[in-house]
């Protein structure tokens, strides 16, 4: 398969080891100082883009993909509002678009785990959650979206809980996620539940980012063939 790689910053790199290891080209290698090399890109000469680049730049990047009909696998944080506008245009412009705040298999599991403990803790109003992200120091968004996910996941659960809030101290009605920056920590999730007799922990560690690029790999080469807009459940099969 021939990879475009929008974003070759630490995610780019670790992508690009573990697709040519899986036998694809690496047709090109973008980051700021070299946008004007897009326009050599086209269905003609790409399978697929593999997008993680800055919150900032994934809207501009995700319109070029969606508007030349590419299959984008994206893994950029914090662009999130403007999801559905990429959406439409994945649509309108017969193209195929796959998103996941986390690409690891691990973290696939550990949301669903997320979603059973909610569900098992819903009837006992005694326990109150809190969940604590913590990543490198180079990290420019706040809450990671694996985070927001996990929150969602809450959310979905408790009845109590309506919405979350990046700070320890929230209302009733919240969810808080702390977030904590840390030398070069990968990637470190937990949830954890208190009541005044006890505590349940749970957490994803990630060792490496070699979890999150084989996922995005493996996704692309999924995606590649499909059109429309697909997530981690459309691959790893519903729960
Ligand atoms: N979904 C998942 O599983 C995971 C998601 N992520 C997310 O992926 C994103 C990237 O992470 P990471 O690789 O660590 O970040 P880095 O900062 O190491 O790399 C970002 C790269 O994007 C480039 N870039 C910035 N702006 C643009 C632009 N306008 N066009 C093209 N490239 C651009 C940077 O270029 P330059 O170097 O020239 O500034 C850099 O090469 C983050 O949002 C992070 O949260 C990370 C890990 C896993
Ligand atoms: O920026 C990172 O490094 C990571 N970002 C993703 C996120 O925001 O959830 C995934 C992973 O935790 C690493």
């Amino acid at each position: 398969m021939n990879i475009l790689l929008l974003g070759y910053g630490k995610m780019g790199k670790v992508i690009e080891q573990i697709a040519l290891s899986r036998g694809h080209q690496i047709v090109g290698k973008i980051d700021v100082t070299n946008r004007h090399e897009l326009d050599t890109f086209s269905r003609d000469n790409v399978d697929a883009v593999i997008e993680f680049s800055a919150p900032e730049a994934a809207y501009e990047n995700l319109k070029w993909c969606m508007n030349k009909g590419l299959p984008t696998v994206c893994g950029t944080t914090g662009w999130l509002h403007h999801r559905a506008e990429i959406e439409q245009l994945c649509q309108a412009h017969g193209a195929a678009f796959f998103y996941a705040s986390n690409y690891s298999i691990g973290v696939n599991l550990f949301f669903r785990l997320n979603k059973y403990l909610a569900k098992l803790i819903a009837p006992y109003p005694q326990y109150s959650v809190h969940t604590t992200e913590i990543h490198h120091i180079h990290k420019l968004d706040a809450p990671s979206g694996t985070a927001i996910t996990l929150a969602e996941g809450l959310i979905e659960h408790l009845a109590a809980k309506t919405e979350w809030a990046n700070q320890a101290d929230v209302a009733e009605n919240q969810i808080p996620i702390v977030s904590l920056r840390e030398g070069e920590v990968p990637g470190t999730h937990v949830i954890r539940y208190d009541s005044a007799v006890d505590s349940i922990e749970i957490q994803h560690v990630a060792h490496s980012r070699q979890g999150f690029a084989l996922g995005a790999v493996v996704a692309a080469e999924w995606l590649s063939p499909r059109k429309g807009v697909y997530g981690m459940d459309d691959l790893l099969g519903e729960d």
